[in-house]
């Protein structure tokens, strides 16, 4: 079975839909990038997915031993989080916040599970920094770290290269893909990189008005694929 099945999903506000009839899913080790227009309606889907949102219609099922809880996310970065004044260490620890409501103390295993994720992302000699002090490269390792301490399952990431310089970029690539590969930790990820989405992703789906989802090599040689292509001037 599945780790995540989206069957027939309809979603909107206020009664209007902006994705409708969306089916997919994504099994254990996957890594899909979902990739569309501004307003589309990918971070919608992926407030869905984690069940802070409902869809209007249809129905999103956990599978092969995950549930929604064990997702972790990596939210698309806000002026506001940017600035946040709270060190390293406390905003990683946060992490298991999810699991047991807001509380001012973690269990010396979580504490020691943060390390660890603070230890894989490289950002040891940072754990004591203030967090907005840092830069947006390292403030993204800290927030992947963050997400670790919710999933050894499935990783959610919502833009998790905006704003980054491309030698930063190809770091966070890197890592996400260590973590796909070598920790078999399931991603899902929002990007507006096609090319980078197609040198990573076993699957994509694409949200527009005509919605697509399928392997890489079905995306590349679909419509959706052929005119994206175009507009990226052959690339890939
Ligand atoms: N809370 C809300 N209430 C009403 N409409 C909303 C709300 N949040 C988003 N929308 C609208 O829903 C549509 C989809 O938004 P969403 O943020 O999911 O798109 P997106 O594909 O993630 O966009 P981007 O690529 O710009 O991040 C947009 O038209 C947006 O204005």
């Amino acid at each position: 079975m599945s780790q995540l099945t989206c069957r027939e999903l309809s979603l909107g506000y206020e009664g209007k839909e902006i994705i409708s009839n969306l089916s997919f899913h994504v099994n254990a080790g996957d890594y899909l990038c979902i990739v569309g227009e501004n307003g589309s309606g990918k971070s919608t889907l992926m407030k869905t997915i984690l069940g802070l949102r409902k869809p209007m219609k249809g129905e999103i099922i956990t599978g092969d031993g995950l549930r929604s809880r064990e997702i972790g996310y990596l939210p698309q970065q806000t002026v506001v989080q940017k600035d946040f004044p709270a060190s390293v260490k406390e905003i990683v620890l946060s992490g298991f916040q999810g699991r047991c409501g807001l509380r001012p103390f973690y269990t010396k295993a979580e504490k020691r599970v943060a390390m660890e994720n603070i230890r894989k992302m490289g950002i040891e000699d940072l754990k004591n920094r203030c967090y907005r002090e840092l830069s947006g490269g390292q403030q993204q390792r800290v927030l992947l770290a963050r997400a670790l301490c919710a999933t050894k399952k499935m990783l959610l990431l919502d833009e998790p290269v905006a704003g980054l310089d491309p030698i930063v970029t190809a770091d966070m690539y890197s890592l996400i893909e260590s973590l796909n590969k070598n920790e078999g930790i399931t991603i899902i990820m929002i990007s507006h990189d096609i090319s980078a989405a197609l040198k990573y992703a076993t699957h994509i789906l694409h949200i527009s008005d005509e919605l697509f989802f399928g392997t890489r090599r079905q995306f590349e040689e679909s419509k959706a694929g052929k005119r994206l292509s175009v507009l990226m001037g052959g690339e890939f």
